[in-house]
């Protein structure tokens, strides 16, 4: 990866804590002590995103039910801020550094070396970075490293919107506390709750990886106990804190210790989201990255002017025949879509799989393993897949509709080029997409290019 990615500067920037964007009513914020946080920020020097772009858009994620610091206060120290450069000097406990080093990590990634640190002080932290930098393990080293074995009890929740993110984050930290004793349960909806609850009666985890319905019905069937947890990670958080979960999320977290650590983590975090962790968060260490800085050197950019939507899929079959690409994914605007453009490839024999949130549990979990495993190789989906999902072979992303909000447009990209990879993402686009283009062009302030003759030579 681009380790100049996140450079620090500091800036003072206060959260706004008005009560307008009001998610937590004053009350709650009042009793959590939480109602006046100061931090500062890390960050890439310069404003953070707005986001006027943004558009209300068919949710394609779960929950089950629908769907600083420089030093701020108290903050970080000095080493800190400036970020530990390797795993050996976090002070980390032999087995995680065991069981890092075996998962195949040799040095962390900026934001590991910037954020792990105030995570395992047991800072609030706002950690952004861009996509496939490593924020997973940031908060899955942290947890282990703070997580007491002997305390038979849940000390950490790890809330995903989606499923397949979920079981990702559990593998994570399966696979880094694999010389640990730590119980870790992955609860996400699809699956039987009878099965969470005889799992978690038999022996209480220490950490909880899930989505939030399943949190949610679990803690009010009192089979989750979260009296003694300590740490709260909302990973996506700005999806996390957007309209259609944010709900939910307030609904977990009256239900948590006052004290609860928490921690945010995103590629984007919206103005808006920003303020509104003023009145759940205490003084956070903010590790922010400029807009400008978001979209990664290593995914180059291309449009293809396809005029009409009735042109993209010819489009879509001629560019299908012309490259070799190891595993894509191409994103649509709505399961309909993604279904139709199912079909009608597989009607001209193009082997192409396609997963969102309609089609049953068992038949996603399918999919997405077979798509892990490199058993099918083009994966066609909505924004379900968007967020997170990390399959380190996928070379091309390819957005058969333009996303409707900005930060999708970055989530959705960011399926290639994982860790330092390079990657391709190809947008069709209508005449009618041409601004929305040009407004990605300007916001992230990247360039998209017409697509060249010789793509493979960038695919290679
Ligand atoms: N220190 C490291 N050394 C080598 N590989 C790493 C390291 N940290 C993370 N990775 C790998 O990089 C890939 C991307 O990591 P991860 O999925 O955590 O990114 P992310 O920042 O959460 O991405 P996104 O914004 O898409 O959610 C994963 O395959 C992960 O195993």
């Amino acid at each position: 990866m681009s380790s100049a990615s996140i450079k620090k500067t500091t800036c003072d920037v206060t959260p706004e804590r008005s009560q307008e964007k009001g998610e937590l009513d004053a009350e709650t914020a009042r009793v959590r002590g939480r109602d006046s946080p100061e931090g500062r920020d890390y960050f890439d020097g310069g404003a953070y995103s707005e986001d006027k772009g943004r558009k209300s858009h068919q949710k394609e994620l779960d929950g089950d039910t629908a769907i600083n610091d420089g030093t701020g206060d108290g903050g970080a120290s000095g080493d800190m801020a400036e970020g530990v450069e390797s795993f050996e000097e976090m002070g980390l406990r032999d087995k995680l550094l065991r069981g890092i080093f075996a998962f195949g990590f040799e040095t962390p990634s900026v934001i590991q070396q910037r954020a792990i640190g105030p995570c395992i002080q047991g800072r609030d932290v706002i950690a952004q970075a861009q996509s496939g930098t490593g924020k997973t393990a940031t908060f899955s080293i942290a947890i282990l490293q703070c997580v007491d074995v002997d305390v038979p009890a849940t000390q950490a929740i790890v809330l995903s919107p989606t499923r397949e993110l979920a079981q990702q984050s559990y593998r994570c930290l399966l696979a880094l506390g694999d010389y640990m004793d730590v119980e870790t349960v992955a609860v996400v909806g699809g699956n039987r709750v009878s099965d969470d609850v005889m799992r978690l009666k038999q022996r209480p985890a220490h950490v909880i990886v899930g989505t939030p319905g399943r949190i949610m019905h679990l803690m009010r069937n009192n089979v989750l106990d979260v009296g003694q947890v300590r740490m709260f990670v909302l990973d996506e958080a700005d999806e996390m804190l957007s309209q259609g979960f944010k709900d939910q999320i307030y609904d977990i977290f009256r239900h948590l210790d006052q004290d609860v650590q928490v921690l945010l983590l995103s590629a984007t975090l919206p103005t808006e989201v920003l303020d509104a962790t003023g009145q759940f968060m205490r003084q956070p260490v903010r590790i922010l990255v400029q807009r400008e800085q978001l979209t990664l050197a290593g995914i180059r950019q291309f449009y293809v002017q396809c005029e009409r939507e009735e042109w993209k899929l010819e489009t879509l079959c001629d560019l299908y025949s012309s490259v070799c690409v190891n595993q894509a994914v191409i994103f649509c605007n709505s399961r309909r879509r993604v279904e139709t453009l199912e079909r009608q490839m597989n009607e001209r024999d193009f082997t192409v799989s396609a997963i969102h949130g309609e089609l049953g549990h068992t038949e996603r979990e399918v999919i997405m393993r077979e798509f892990r495993t490199g058993s099918s190789r083009v994966l066609i989906t909505t924004n379900l897949l968007a967020r997170g999902i990390d399959v380190q072979q996928v070379s091309l992303v390819i957005n058969f509709d333009l996303p409707f909000d900005r930060e999708s447009y970055i989530h959705r990209i960011g399926r290639s080029g994982r860790f330092g990879r390079k990657g391709v993402a190809i947008n069709f686009i209508t005449t009618r997409d041409e601004g929305r283009l040009r407004d990605l062009e300007q916001f992230y302030n990247t360039e998209v290019h017409e697509l060249p003759a010789d793509i493979a030579r960038y695919l290679a």
